[in-house]
């Protein structure tokens, strides 16, 4: 493999003809063999910029894409050495898997004694040894996207991108293939970009993620950065299920009609706050067995998801506080609870960046 590249991108913005401004001024460097994921919801400009980076859609005037030391803004994907790999696939139905991944060698006047070679080497890279010979449209979605990935390896790119990759694969599979694809990533060593608006699959795979809103950066960060300290409203609440409970700070703690929470900053008496936290942190408890001002509610939903069971409880603002516990469900609708949520589970989001 080779030395891998940084990425830079430089006010890249981008305007369609027809208008659409797909992404503002844009400054974005991705390191050196890390695996960066931009994640965001639909139309925030997560496909135009992995495209940029491709050489398959251009900056407006003034942006600049950099790998390493080389320009690359107007060079064609052909002239880039990027590897890529689509969520449809975009194999050869017609040819076999090995003519798949040899495709781009051919093309590069590779020898076949090598083409070969390397295609085993690939085939066992990515689980598929034996199936050199196999027709593409006589293989699985999963089989498919091992064979998008070698071919997108096999010409030895700088840069590997990937669009919604496991988009198209059912639940399990797309597990089973997340998986090995990060196993790869990370012993490939390559610079990868990975779009995708599934957050698993971006704490999963990206050692960092970009969020990406209405074409324009909310914040860049490792999984873990972006879970627990989210930049701002919109990236607390796209990332996981967040609980956001608006009340009225006194005596230290934040009052709503049925109890307290606790407060999240230092906020005077009588002023408004906002206590935000995961479903995961919050435990419920027997109504009796609760302090005097412990937040209560009433259940009034339960959704069984096999591996945990998530509670909506009502206390009395409107929208309901969800509560996620592994433990085998215990409340039923109409019961009356407790809440308890430590104040180390508040989630701070700076002030004056809440989402508009
Ligand atoms: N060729 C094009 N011509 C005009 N508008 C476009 C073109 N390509 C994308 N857009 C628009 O630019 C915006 C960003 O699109 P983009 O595909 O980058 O978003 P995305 O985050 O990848 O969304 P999705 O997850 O739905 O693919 C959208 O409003 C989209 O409709």
């Amino acid at each position: 493999m080779k030395q891998p590249v940084s990425i830079r991108l430089t006010q890249c913005a981008k305007s369609f003809e027809n208008g659409t401004r797909a992404l503002q001024p844009l400054d974005l460097e991705i390191r050196p063999g890390e695996t960066l994921v931009l994640l965001g919801p639909s139309g925030c400009g997560k496909t135009t910029t992995l495209r940029m980076i491709a050489g398959l859609e251009f900056p407006d005037q003034g942006g600049r894409v950099m790998f390493g030391d080389d320009d690359v803004t107007d060079l064609p994907i052909e002239k880039r050495g990027v590897g890529m790999v689509f969520q449809n696939y975009a194999l050869f139905p017609n040819m076999t898997v090995g003519e798949n991944i040899a495709y781009g060698m051919k093309i590069r006047k590779i020898a076949a004694q090598e083409r070969a070679e390397r295609v085993e080497k690939l085939l066992e890279m990515v689980h598929l040894q034996g199936l050199s010979h196999r027709r593409v449209d006589q293989l699985s979605g999963g089989q498919k996207q091992r064979v998008a990935l070698a071919r997108a390896l096999a010409v030895e790119p700088k840069v590997l991108l990937l669009d919604e990759p496991l988009t198209a694969l059912d639940a399990k599979l797309r597990e089973a293939v997340r998986s090995d694809l990060n196993q790869l990533l990370r012993k490939l060593g390559i610079t990868a970009v990975y779009v995708t608006h599934d957050q698993g699959e971006a704490m999963a795979l990206g050692d960092r993620i970009v969020v990406m809103e209405r074409g324009k950066i909310s914040q860049i960060g490792s999984p873990q950065d972006i879970y627990y300290c989210p930049a701002n409203a919109f990236v607390a609440e796209f990332i996981g299920a967040m609980n956001q409970v608006d009340g009225i700070a006194g005596g230290g703690r934040l009052q709503l009609p049925a109890g307290s929470l606790p407060l999240p900053d230092n906020v005077a008496d009588g002023q408004p706050a906002t206590a935000m936290f995961r479903p995961e942190d919050v435990q419920v408890l027997e109504a009796e067995d609760a302090a005097g001002d412990t937040l209560r509610g009433t259940i009034v939903n339960t959704f069984f998801m096999g591996d945990r069971t998530r509670f909506e409880i009502d206390i009395g603002v409107g929208r309901p506080v969800i509560v996620e516990t592994s433990k085998r469900g215990l409340w039923q609708p109409g019961q009356g609870v407790a809440l308890n949520v430590p104040a180390a589970a508040l989630v701070k989001v700076p002030a004056g960046k809440e989402a508009s």
